[in-house]
């Protein structure tokens, strides 16, 4: 077990945008959480980064409550969050700034994790100088240089252009499968999300569906069992639409 969230409801003010959400996170499983805008996704995967901890209900991380920010649990946003000052190889060693190990090692693991995101030759470059789609790969290398198990992510290709987002896609999906790690990714795009997860949770502040996805990856769009599960999920936001008219 990796994540267990127990009747977890949220409040801004008088307004409950988490209702009751239960579900439970599998260790080196890939789930997307989709929703209409608005429906309190980003809000959750802040609460599951431990960003915000203003809730009721129960957050566990391998069993144990979750009370602010871990190095268990990586985050990528939409936007990189990259200081311009800094070069891509000190951006992304900011995250080991806590770590008791020398310079030297730091630096060693910082560029072996660039490596693996094919950043080498952007090492000493500042963010300004790399493109959009560089920068989120160095976001997600500062996320994941620490190691964690869990990789969260809000948004994180939804600003990007498709050829680069469908890279992107893929080497997430390759990090996932080679390092085993737990993936949370939170995506306004069904599509991205059925191409994804093994499972996708359909949020309206509380999950409407839990909808598996069984099909191996690399999927194809043009696959019809792929096309039959896509649309099921499109139905839940047309639902939403519906009632909301
Ligand atoms: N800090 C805040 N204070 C007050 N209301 C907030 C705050 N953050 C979010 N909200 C409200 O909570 C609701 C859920 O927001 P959230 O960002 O989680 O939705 P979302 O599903 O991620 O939306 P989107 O897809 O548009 O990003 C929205 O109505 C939003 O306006």
């Amino acid at each position: 077990m990796s994540l267990t969230i127990q009747k977890l409801s949220k409040t801004f003010g008088p307004r409950r945008v988490l209702d009751n959400i239960n579900l439970d996170i599998h260790d080196g499983e890939f789930v997307a959480i989709v929703g209409k805008s608005g429906c309190g996704k980003s809000t959750l995967l802040r609460i599951l980064a431990g960003l915000d901890r203003d809730y009721t209900g129960t957050l566990l991380h391998d069993g144990v409550p979750v009370d602010g920010t871990d190095l268990r649990r990586g985050v990528v946003f939409q936007d990189h969050r990259l200081y311009p000052w800094l070069t891509v190889a000190d951006n992304v060693g900011l995250a080991l700034a806590e770590l008791p190990i020398s310079a030297a090692e730091k630096r060693a693991r910082v560029i072996e994790r660039l490596a693996k995101l094919g950043l080498q030759d952007y090492i000493d470059a500042y963010p300004k100088a790399i493109s959009g789609g560089m920068a989120q790969r160095v976001a997600i290398a500062r996320a994941l240089v620490n190691r964690p198990p869990v990789l969260l992510l809000d948004e994180p290709f939804s600003a990007l252009d498709a050829i680069t987002r469908g890279r992107l896609q893929q080497e997430l999906l390759a990090l996932w499968r080679d390092e085993g790690l737990t993936v949370v990714i939170v995506t306004h795009d069904i599509e991205e999300a059925a191409l994804l997860a093994q499972r996708v949770v359909v949020l309206d502040q509380h999950v409407k569906r839990l909808q598996p996805i069984d099909l191996p990856h690399p999927r194809r769009r043009s696959d019809p069992a792929f096309g039959l599960l896509h649309d099921r999920l499109l139905a839940d936001f047309h639902d939403d639409l519906a009632h909301a008219a």
